[in-house]
């Protein structure tokens, strides 16, 4: 089945143009003006909107266990919200453990998401921990499964923490087989001690996750992975990057020619410390690691996506319900989970306050959501491009309606949203993922499974469709 989107301005990571898009099973067959549709091709009409490459999202917890519970979305719930919000593909973390093997890990999450997702998924590997068996075991984990990212946590000390013996040979190792590490950089030691000191002290607000977390913690851990990176010879992807401190590390590795991206979130350009203030232990809704920043770090952050020192935009997905989630921390703020609800909106906030307020261009709207996170993680040009032979995944978008963001009207499944009442400017009309319409005018067409697992490509290298390897 044809179908042609029509009428629309096309914007790319680099270029904006108006243009018809021919789409032929699940693919972009050609882009132009003037088709003549053969007799049953749809026509789409995206007249007076934008039409971009569907989102990639590099950063999502769905159905994961953290902080004695699991994360309120899921693959059902989660890549359908996401879909809804113009995402058309995200990469999930894929939890470890230690003295398990690697492939365990990956059949659970293969469990998890298999004939659940509304599009299409991948996932980053954890790793806790290098030894024989590890070592053993990587290869396969590009090779064979396609999973072509390592994540090490640097901080969550007896959780996730791992120490820089292992970032280190991670990223010796990832230099060898062709995968990107992402770490979490916070210096998990340094505020193991200050939470210790402020329980004692009696400081159990959620407010004191916050200055528990200082920047100088984050800024360290970045500066340090980015110092082992450049040692290794390797490359580094810093994942939700909120303050100065850390951009500063990371813009100077960048300067010295080090192989280093960073991402940030959504909440780190639009939320500040002072929700954590908030009475009736609503503060626990903005309790994220790394946390909430002063105000001023926002301007940093929107200058760092402006002039590329930051290159991505990552949803950092991971919700609790207030009620029932976030209250197990009612009296211990070290027992609320930390994460909170965003891959809906990743999107819709990066467009409203970034594009609409003149803080970033359109295209560069388009690398940040898409383009850059497709080919930093291997799904280039498959994803995150409207180009011959890439899936037709895309999104029609009217820059001129708004909407206000709601718990009571939003799709994931957690029961509030942390930009509640906020009006938003540009809506999403219509989106496709390999070639079917699965969201319509705030309908959704799709069915559980239309979304697959992809095995991306190596880092650096491209992945295309088949069919165009051929020609
Ligand atoms: N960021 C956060 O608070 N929760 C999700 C886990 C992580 O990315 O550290
Ligand atoms: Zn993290
Ligand atoms: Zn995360």
């Amino acid at each position: 089945m044809k179908k042609i989107v029509k009428n629309g301005i096309i914007v790319t990571a680099s270029d904006t143009f108006e243009a018809d898009i021919l789409i032929e099973g699940e693919q972009i067959s050609t882009i132009g003006k003037g088709f003549l549709p053969s007799e049953g091709t749809e026509i789409i009409d995206a007249d007076g909107c934008y039409v971009f490459p569907g989102g990639v999202d590099p950063h999502t917890h769905l159905d994961m266990p953290f902080g004695g519970t699991v994360t309120k979305d899921d693959f059902v719930s989660g890549t359908t919200a996401a879909a809804f919000g113009g995402t058309t593909t995200i990469v999930d973390f894929c939890l470890t453990e230690k003295g398990k093997p690697l492939k365990n890990a990956i059949n659970t999450w293969h469990n998890k998401s298999e004939g659940k997702a509304a599009i299409d998924y991948s996932f980053h590997l954890m790793i806790g921990e290098i030894n024989e068996d590890v070592l053993a075991e990587l290869p396969s984990m590009i090779e064979a499964e396609g999973i072509t990212s390592f994540k090490v946590f640097m901080a969550y000390k007896n959780v996730f923490q791992a120490d820089d013996a292992t970032l280190f040979q991670t990223l010796i190792k990832a230099k060898e087989l062709g995968a990107l590490v992402m770490v979490h950089a916070e210096n998990g030691d340094v505020i193991d001690y200050l939470t210790k000191e402020a329980l004692a002290n009696g400081q159990t607000d959620p407010i004191y996750h916050a200055l528990t977390r200082p920047v100088e913690a984050e800024g360290e851990a970045t500066g340090r992975a980015c110092q082992l990176t450049s040692l290794a010879g390797s490359q580094l992807y810093v994942v939700h990057v909120s303050c100065e401190e850390a951009v500063k590390q990371i813009e100077s590795a960048r300067r010295a020619g080090a192989d280093i991206w960073g991402e940030t979130c959504p909440q780190y350009l639009a939320l500040d410390q002072d929700e954590l203030r908030k009475p009736d232990f609503e503060g626990a809704k903005y309790v994220w690691s790394p946390p909430l920043r002063e105000k001023k770090h926002q301007d940093v952050l929107w200058n760092a996506l402006r002039t590329g020192a930051l290159q991505t935009i990552g949803s950092d997905q991971c919700s609790f319900d207030f009620i029932g989630q976030k209250d197990l921390g009612k009296d211990d703020f070290t027992k609320i989970p930390n994460g909170g609800p965003m891959i809906e909106d990743r999107m819709s906030i990066l467009y409203s306050e970034g594009v609409a307020e003149g803080r970033i261009s359109l295209n560069q709207f388009v690398d940040l959501t898409s383009t850059r996170a497709a080919k930093l993680f291997g799904l280039y040009p498959k994803k995150g491009s409207i180009s011959i032979g890439a899936d037709a995944d895309l999104v029609i978008f009217d820059p001129f309606a708004e909407r206000v963001i709601s718990s009571e009207t939003h799709q994931m499944k957690v029961d509030y949203n942390a930009f509640e009442g906020k009006q938003i400017k540009g809506v999403v009309r219509t989106v496709l993922s390999k070639g079917k319409v699965i969201i319509q005018d705030n309908v959704y067409k799709g069915t559980e499974g239309d979304g697959v697992f992809i095995k991306r490509a190596k880092y650096g290298e491209e992945l295309r469709n088949t069919a165009l390897e051929r020609v």
